[in-house]
């Protein structure tokens, strides 16, 4: 299954508007610890909880929305801001992880099912991987009680279930597929574009995000290069 052709997204153009990137405020929750830290990942220069400043005043309003609709729910973000170095650790990560699972599969397929889900990682500026640009996020949410709720899958579930239509004709999932549904609704109302095969992967303005939202130019390029 690859969900996604690199030829259509990673040869748009990027004019980076050259915002920072700022702290994701105390009221948006956050996976504590930190996912990809706790796994030995180096940010010796950043910090993962933070997203350029136009994207972070959207995801502001998408919490703000969600608020509305369910009082006391709140965001919950699993990952922000990831330097290269970062993807280029947890790309290996995840295929060590898939080659000790599957010892059978070839190199091959295992690459395949890695670039599934993990854009590739890349030292040319003209080709950013999503998160290394500040514009893009992976989130869930939680309930008042700060519960995560159940959307399925774990975020970095790396099977099917991940794809966001996963459960759209399961009606014994009506649940899981309604809260996948009311996320993407809040972040699409704030112009968030959502990854193909993850429910929880949204970005604003990086390449990505152009291509799927028929832009000519992407907003965002490498954050550590502004
Ligand atoms: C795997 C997930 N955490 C993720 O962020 N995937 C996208 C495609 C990425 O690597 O940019
Ligand atoms: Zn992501």
């Amino acid at each position: 299954m690859k969900l996604l052709d690199k030829k259509n997204w990673q040869a748009i153009p990027i004019q980076d508007c050259a915002e920072p990137l700022d702290t994701l405020p105390a009221e948006i929750a956050r996976v504590e610890p930190h996912p990809y830290l706790a796994l030995g990942a180096a940010y010796p220069d950043s910090t993962p909880h933070c997203l350029r400043r136009g994207v972070l005043q959207r995801l502001i309003r998408v919490h703000e929305a969600l608020q509305r609709r369910h009082p006391g729910w709140r965001l919950r973000v699993f990952d922000a801001y990831r330097p290269n170095a970062v993807q280029q650790f947890m790309v290996d990560h995840t295929y060590a992880t898939m080659r000790a699972q599957t010892p059978h599969a070839s190199e091959a397929q295992i690459w395949e099912r890695v670039y599934t889900f993990w854009a590739q990682p890349s030292d040319d500026p003209a080709t950013p991987p999503p998160h290394s640009t500040g514009a893009a996020i992976d989130l869930t949410l939680e309930n008042a009680a700060g519960e995560e709720l159940d959307m399925g899958t774990p975020i970095d579930d790396f099977s099917a279930r991940a794809h966001p239509d996963f459960f759209r004709d399961q009606p014994q999932h009506a649940d899981i597929q309604a809260r996948r549904t009311l996320l993407f609704d809040l972040m699409h109302a704030e112009g968030f574009v959502q990854h193909p095969a993850e429910w929880w992967h949204f970005s604003y303005g990086d390449q990505l995000w152009a291509w799927r939202h028929g832009a000519a130019q992407a907003h965002y390029g490498r954050a550590d290069l502004i």
